[in-house]
Formats: C-alpha cells, sequence, structure tokens
C-alpha cells in the first residue's frame, strides 16, 4: 500500500473508534482481520497515523481546521510524519486508494495556521475538563506537560538481574536501537521510531525468551526500586495486576525473602505464572483469595499499592483512553484508592512501608489521597522523599517532582517516563 492507502485505512479505523467508542488496539485489529492483504509495512503505519492521530487528536483538528476522522489523519501526518500540505498532495494524487486530497478551504486554513498560536488545550492536547487538573498540578508548565503526554513514547526493557545484566541484553539487542536508559541501573530505552516506522518485536527475541529482560516503563521501574526492596524481606503487592512491579521487586530482591501477589481480580494475576517461569522468580506466592491475606496482617516490610487509576500519566501509550475517560470514571478511582489505603495498611509491620504508586499526574489521584490518608490515620508518616530520590538516583534531582513530604512525580517532560507518582509511608508504631 501506498501512502494513500494507509491514510484512507487510518482514517476508517479513526471513524469506527468514535462511532463504536471502541479501543483503538481493537478497531485495529478488526481493520487487519477483514484486509488480510495489508502487510506488516502497511498496518504498522496504518497504526502509527491512528495512535499519532489520536494523541494530538485536537492539534491535529484544529490544523485542518475540523475535528472530524479525516482532518485528524491529515493532521497527524503534518504534525508527526514531516509531510507539509504540499507533500501530501503530490503524494497521494494519482492513487486512486487515497482520500481526496486536501481542498482550497483545507489548504488555506493549514496556511493561515501555526501551532505556536493555538489555544492551550489544542496545545496540551487534553480535553476540556482536564485541562484544570493539570494546571492545578504543573502550574505554568502545564501545557509542555500535555503535549508531552502526547508524544510517541520509547520502548522501555528491565534486564532482569537473576538472569543477565545491561550489557549482555545491549549486545543482544545491537542493531535494534537500543540504549541504556538514563535514570536506572537496569534500564534499557529503544527511542520513539518516527514515521511509518515500528518497534522491534523484542518478544520474538531470544533474549527474551530466555528471560533476560522485560518490557517496563522506566517509571515504572523507578517506583519499583524506590520500595527499596531488598533480599530477604517480606513484601506484599497488593495490586499486582500481570506482574510487572513484582517481577522487578523479586529481582532486587535476589529471589531471597518472600513477595505476595495479591488482586482483587483473578483474571489479571493469570499472566504473571509464566513470567515468572520465563525470568526465574522463585521468591512470589502468588494469592488470589482476599483470606489468604489474612496471615499477612502487621507482618510485611513493605506493602505496595499499585493502584488503580485513571491512567492519564499512560496517555502517550493508551491515547485513546485519554478522550474516554470521564470525571465520573475518576471520581470511582479515587473511591477505590481510598478503600484500597485503608486496607492494604493493616499488613504492614510497624517499623515497615505502605509505598502508595499510581501511573496518573493528577493530584487527586496522588498527594491528594497521601493527605487525606495521613489525615485519617496517625500510625504513618511519610518518609523524606527528597533523601529517597537523593538515595537512589544521586545526581538526577531534576528528573523529577518532589514534594518531600508527600511524594515524587515522574512526567515524560520531566523523567522521560510515563507519569507515575510514589510516595513512601512508614508505619510508626
Ligand atoms: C495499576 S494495575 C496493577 C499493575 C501491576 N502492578 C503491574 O505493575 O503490572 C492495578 C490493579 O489493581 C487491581 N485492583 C483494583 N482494585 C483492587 C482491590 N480493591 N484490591 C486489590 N487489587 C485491586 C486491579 O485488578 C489491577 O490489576
Amino acid at each position: 500500500m501506498r501512502l494513500g492507502g494507509r491514510l484512507a485505512a487510518a482514517i476508517e479505523v479513526l471513524e469506527d473508534i468514535e462511532r463504536r467508542h471502541r479501543p483503538a488496539a481493537d478497531a485495529l485489529k478488526d481493520w487487519g482481520l477483514s484486509h488480510r492483504f495489508a502487510g506488516a509495512g502497511d498496518r504498522a503505519a496504518i497504526g502509527n497515523i491512528v495512535y499519532d492521530g489520536l494523541r494530538r487528536k485536537r492539534s491535529a483538528g484544529w490544523l485542518v481546521g475540523d475535528d472530524t476522522p479525516r482532518a485528524i489523519g491529515f493532521g497527524a501526518l503534518l504534525l508527526e510524519w514531516r509531510e507539509t500540505a504540499e507533500t501530501l498532495n503530490a503524494t497521494l494524487e494519482g492513487d486512486k486508494f487515497a482520500p481526496p486530497p486536501l481542498d482550497a478551504d483545507e489548504l488555506a486554513t493549514i496556511a493561515s495556521r501555526n501551532l505556536a498560536d493555538a489555544p492551550d488545550v489544542v496545545r496540551a492536547d487534553c480535553p476540556d475538563w482536564c485541562a484544570p487538573l493539570l494546571e492545578q498540578v504543573f502550574g505554568p508548565d502545564w501545557v509542555e506537560e500535555g503535549a508531552a503526554l502526547a508524544a510517541r513514547p520509547p520502548l522501555d526493557l528491565r534486564v532482569n538481574t537473576l538472569r543477565a545484566d545491561r550489557a549482555k541484553v545491549l549486545a543482544e539487542l545491537e542493531g535494534t536501537g537500543a540504549v541504556a536508559s538514563p535514570l536506572t541501573a537496569n534500564g534499557i530505552r529503544i527511542p520513539p521510531i518516527d514515521g511509518s516506522g515500528r518497534h522491534p518485536n523484542v518478544q520474538a527475541e531470544p533474549a527474551f525468551q530466555k528471560g533476560w529482560f522485560e518490557v517496563q516503563d522506566e517509571g515504572s521501574q523507578i517506583a519499583a526500586d524506590l520500595t527499596g526492596a531488598a533480599p530477604g524481606m517480606q513484601v506484599l503487592d497488593y495490586c499486582a495486576g500481570a506482574g510487572g512491579k513484582t517481577l522487578a521487586l523479586s529481582a532486587a530482591m535476589e529471589n531471597r525473602g518472600q513477595i505476595f501477589a495479591h488482586d482483587s481480580e483473578k483474571g489479571r494475576l493469570a499472566p504473571m505464572f509464566e513470567r515468572l517461569r520465563r525470568s526465574e522468580n522463585r521468591n512470589v506466592q502468588v494469592l488470589s483469595k482476599p483470606a489468604e491475606l489474612e496471615r499477612l496482617e502487621g507482618q510485611m516490610d513493605i506493602v505496595l499499592i499499585d493502584a488503580p487509576c485513571t491512567g492519564s500519566g499512560t496517555w502517550r501509550r493508551r491515547p485513546d483512553a485519554k478522550w474516554r475517560l470521564t470525571q465520573r470514571q475518576l471520581d470511582v478511582r479515587r473511591g477505590e484508592q481510598a478503600a484500597i489505603l485503608d486496607a492494604a495498611k493493616a499488613h504492614v509491620k510497624p517499623g515497615g512501608l505502605l509505598a502508595y504508586v499510581t501511573c496518573s499526574v493528577f493530584d487527586a489521584e496522588n498527594r491528594d489521597q497521601i493527605e487525606a490518608f495521613l489525615a485519617r490515620e496517625k500510625r504513618f508518616e511519610p518518609v523524606d522523599h527528597a533523601a529517597l530520590w537523593q538515595q537512589n538516583f544521586s545526581g538526577k534531582a531534576d528528573a523529577a517532582r518532589i514534594d518531600p513530604a508527600r511524594g515524587i512525580s515522574l512526567t515524560p517532560a520531566r523523567s522521560g517516563t510515563d507519569g507515575f507518582f510514589f510516595a513512601a509511608l512508614r508505619r510508626t508504631a
């Protein structure tokens, strides 16, 4: 397929996502199933246009003067594919599978617009109702932070130190663009790919099959590092899901001590078993029944709450979620987070640590939760987060926003990671 056919397909997928309120991945998969002639390169390119369009929906639409899938598809190519209106129209000419070229009105709009002059919410590429939330957290930097959440993400890997070291994995991945990550000791990064390119399928690499690395955003790796999990500890991963952080904690603990991995949704734990096998994590017990938690009361050195959240910090990777999110969903998540904090605290031993993590950037899910918890729970006090960061990431003070008494925030603009929040509370009595 030429660019015109790929653009037409992307517009079709964007229409499907909008009309049927579907996740982007599902709409793309369906398109692929009903267009089996499309090759891997075509699918990657179509996926890139769709994801670029969803990440930058407002700025792409604004540039072309409409908010239709067509405007968003064209706008995505103008913003992220180094195309101009002229090069695009020249490319589409004579391609019978292409959408109609940009018309005179669209060309005039594009010629008259410069994104630097667009309204703030357009440059931040966020829904109207989220703008005040971003402004509350980031102050004058909120537009830049919003824009960074709308950029293409890198592919981040965590070296499994139980099986390999970074030099060994980097050597295996030679030629993929992989480099050492900027912040963590065991992270590897493959930077965002331009245009129609796509990241290599690292999970097909023998090194992955041998358990030498996992795919994990560097922000998630940092959150695991900040817990301070060490060999011999007793750790409860209260919202373990598929085990991204469980595996990182287990490697940091060198397979010594015990991790209890729990999740209220049993099905979410299922992928962890295969991951544990591949990575040779041998100190993890998966607890899928709430009753199994009772015996851990007051016993844990660390209880990690990787809380269910809006995922606003992961908008680079799941941009469709940005446009589906509602205030009501945010309110529901806040209720769940407070309830989980109240339930999980019972398992921390005196002197132990309650670590609270979200992949959201909103205060309402982060520092506000910590403040409210500390107000109703007098047996916990915050650690000094500035000192904690310094211990772990000395010399990298600018890579995070640190509120010493409330927590540590990571963002794409500041840290080059997904948006994450981390707070550690010590049980004093
Ligand atoms: C952010 S995800 C966890 C991701 C996982 N820790 C990782 O690193 O891959 C949040 C998880 O919390 C779980 N969850 C939601 N409510 C819960 C509750 N009340 N108790 C325990 N887990 C809960 C969800 O099922 C979901 O798997």
